[in-house]
């Protein structure tokens, strides 16, 4: 009987053709903006939008025989065992039959970045990196009304720690690797996005 990783692997030497993937990694602090710009990428650019969280709040509605776990590290900020979110990430890019991804919200620890570089073999072409002061996000978070029940304010206390504990280190290690492209995230959506759009113009803009 083959594991979740064999699965993964599987998954991975099935892509069409074996045609090279574009991953861009989404990363930033919660309520940084980080699914509000991913959107606006996609109607620009053609990429497919993978957020992470949002792969494991599906699982949750699913009935998954994981959907209790999931739902309890959510609860308190925590950051699910890596194969989980990889297996739902893989599933996704295989189901979408494009070859553009943003990846959002992952990697969002060194277990996380370790297990998808070792399974998919798959080396991210950039990190865009929104940073963006707690105060504001802890504000965007407050009013965002979404009904998450991440959304309050235990916890994103909680999701402040483990972004500043386990996932600034990641931006570091692609940092190091001069693969970060930092945008301030403190300015209206629109003013983000012209910073981004300069950040994606070696991809090709869709057709109007
Ligand atoms: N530049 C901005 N200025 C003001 N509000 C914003 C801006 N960008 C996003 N928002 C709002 O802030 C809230 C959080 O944005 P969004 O959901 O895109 O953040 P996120 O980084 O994906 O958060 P999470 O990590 O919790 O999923 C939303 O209500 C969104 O409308
Ligand atoms: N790689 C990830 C991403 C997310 N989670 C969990 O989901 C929560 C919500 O994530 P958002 O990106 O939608 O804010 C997050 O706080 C984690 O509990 C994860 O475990 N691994
Ligand atoms: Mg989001």
């Amino acid at each position: 009987m083959g594991t979740v990783v064999d699965s993964i692997k599987d998954a991975h030497v099935s892509f069409p053709g074996d045609k090279k993937i574009a991953v861009v990694f989404v990363l930033g602090g919660p309520g940084s903006g980080k699914g509000t710009q991913c959107a606006k990428i996609v109607e620009n650019y053609g990429f497919t939008h993978l957020s992470a969280g949002d792969l494991l709040r599906a699982e949750i509605k699913s009935g998954s025989e994981n959907g209790t776990m999931i739902s309890n590290m959510i609860k308190e900020g925590k950051i699910v065992p890596a194969e989980v979110t990889i297996n739902l990430l893989q599933k996704a890019m295989l189901e979408s039959g494009n070859d553009k991804f943003l990846i959002d919200g992952f990697p969002r620890n060194e277990e996380n970045r370790a297990a998808f570089e070792n399974v998919t073999k798959i080396e991210p072409e950039f990190i865009l990196f929104f940073d963006c002061p707690e105060e504001e996000m802890e504000c965007r978070l407050l009013s965002r009304n979404q009904g998450r029940v991440d959304d309050n304010i235990e916890t994103i206390r909680k999701r402040f720690k483990v972004f500043v504990e386990s996932s600034l280190p990641v931006v570091g290690y692609y940092d190091l690797k001069g693969k970060v492209r930092k945008v301030d995230a403190a300015k209206t959506v629109n003013e983000v996005f012209d910073v981004v759009k300069d950040i994606f113009s070696p991809f090709h803009k869709k057709a109007e």
